[in-house]
């Protein structure tokens, strides 16, 4: 019967199309199964770059062993550490949900130009569907965390305009190497925790946002007097956050179109900062003006906030803005309505508990010293910002004389200020607004320093504070 059969086939079937039938009857019956199965990811795919491919660089940077034999090290001039990268022919393993996974580094083609790298990824071939739903996307994930820890916050200026590396453009950008940081910051430990938290949950509720129909942006206002650390808090939000600062100066804009071509410019993921927006005094003049001149040149309050609330936020995503002034009072109410600023944070002068934060920052001193009792008592009755101490602080190398200057400076200053006080020289203000903090949503109030007077331009001649009042507020010291 079988003699029959092949001789049927043979005269039925043509050669070629016998010998395909043979070679997959082979195939499938004599052929040992492989078990493994391996993934090709090539680096270019199309006419962009494989995100699989860039991803598992990145990712396996990470999972370099001792058993590695060759590394590629590199740094650009910009980058703070080198980059560790594995090179062609090595082999990496990593494992995940107990499967045993297998990178290799490869490059194909004979000459420069039709060299192509690649990447096998090799596992059990049960594994297939775990590796392309979940480990797959768990490697670009991580090499995203990855690439948000190496990233240097950069600070935008339209100052810096023309010498940036990224060419002509609104902005120009240096990195932001401000070494601030929530931890060196002094400032009460509540209001810290519930600005990092206020943070995290902004970042967080991209989804919220979007679901209830609100652009994903959060606006702080920060007020207090100079050298209270307003401006280092932007810098310690922008590290914390790894967003890019962009610092607009309204001095220089002239007009409503101008500013929404410099807003649109910005990129997501960054923080506004609008500095000493009560100085930006044209502001008001011009919006009297407007009324009575041409409203299409002229830039305006107005002008900014419809166009932060409006346009410029829902065209963007995970915006910060924040506002600073030495002057809370002076605002325009415009921008001090509810819902306008998301959080209202008063920086005032330094604390005790300011002050310790401060002497382990700089001296190095974690417990007790004896003169702290003394600081402490004069602390109560002075108003001494936190630049203030830092300075005296920096002055000396040894712990002791440099803490005896700080007793002599308080000491100084509770006299200029007693002495300014009797002789009238020096106006006193009551500023309920430079009491406590005020979040929407929360009534929470937290006081976050430790006198309820507050002098204003009767700080040490010739400190920062002075010179500020005198440029803004000549009526005042008219007065
Ligand atoms: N709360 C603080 N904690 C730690 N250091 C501070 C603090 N406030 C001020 N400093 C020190 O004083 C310097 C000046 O502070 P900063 O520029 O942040 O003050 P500011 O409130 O922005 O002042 P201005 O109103 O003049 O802009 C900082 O570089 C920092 O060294
Ligand atoms: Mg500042």
């Amino acid at each position: 019967f079988v003699m029959l059969v092949r001789s049927m086939v043979n005269e039925l079937v043509p050669p070629e199309v016998r010998s395909y039938l043979f070679s997959i009857f082979q195939h499938y019956f004599f052929t040992p199964q492989s078990a493994q199965l391996t993934l090709i990811i090539e680096e270019n795919c199309g006419i962009g770059t494989n995100q699989i491919y860039e991803a598992a660089t990145i990712y396996l940077r990470t999972k370099i062993s001792d058993s590695t034999e060759r590394l590629k090290v590199s740094k650009t001039i910009r980058q703070k550490k080198s980059t560790i990268d594995v090179v062609t022919g090595e082999e990496i393993t990593d494992c995940f949900e107990n499967i045993k996974l297998k990178w290799k580094f490869s490059e194909k083609g004979e000459n420069r130009h039709d060299r192509q790298k690649f990447i096998e990824l090799s596992f059990d071939k049960k594994f297939k569907n775990v590796v392309l739903d979940s480990y797959l996307p768990y490697v670009i994930t991580s090499s995203e965390t990855i690439k948000e820890e190496e990233k240097e916050v950069r600070l935008y200026s339209r100052d810096y305009r023309g010498c940036d590396d990224e060419g002509y453009s609104e902005w120009g950008s240096i990195n932001l190497e401000h070494p601030a940081t929530f931890e060196k910051l002094a400032m009460d430990p509540e209001v810290k925790k519930m600005i990092k938290d206020d943070l995290d949950r902004f970042v967080r509720r991209k989804e919220l946002y979007k679901k209830v129909g609100k652009a994903w942006k959060r606006g702080y206002l920060l007020y207090g007097p100079p050298g209270t650390g307003k401006s280092s808090l932007i810098a310690a939000m922008a590290n914390y956050l790894k967003f890019n600062i962009y610092d607009l100066n309204l001095s220089n804009i002239y007009s409503d179109s101008e500013l929404r071509r410099i807003l649109l410019s910005t990129s997501n993921r960054s923080i506004l900062v609008i500095e000493d927006i009560d100085c930006s005094a044209e502001l008001e003049d011009r919006e009297e003006e407007d009324n009575s001149k041409n409203s299409s040149s002229k830039f305006t309050l107005s002008g900014l906030l419809n166009f932060i609330d409006g346009l410029w936020s829902s065209c963007g995503d995970e915006r910060i803005i924040v506002f600073t002034t030495n002057h809370k009072d002076r605002l325009d109410p415009a921008l001090l309505r509810p819902g306008r600023m998301d959080m209202h944070l008063h920086m005032s002068y330094c604390t005790m508990d300011g002050f310790k934060l401060l002497a382990s920052n700089y001296l190095g001193i974690n417990g007790d010293h004896r003169l702290f009792k003394e600081i402490e008592r004069l602390l109560e009755n002075a108003e001494v910002t936190p630049a203030e101490i830092a300075e005296e602080l920096l002055k000396s190398d040894g712990n002791d004389v440099a803490l005896e200057g700080l007793v002599k400076f308080l000491e100084q200053k509770r006299l200029e200020d007693a002495k300014s006080e009797v002789s009238g020289l020096c106006s006193t203000r009551n500023r309920p607004d430079l009491v406590g903090w005020q979040g929407s949503g929360s009534p929470a109030t937290v006081k976050n320093h430790g006198s309820s007077r507050i002098r204003l331009g009767c700080t040490a001649v010739g400190s920062d504070f002075d010179r500020k009042t005198k440029i803004k507020d000549h009526k005042f010291h008219k007065s």
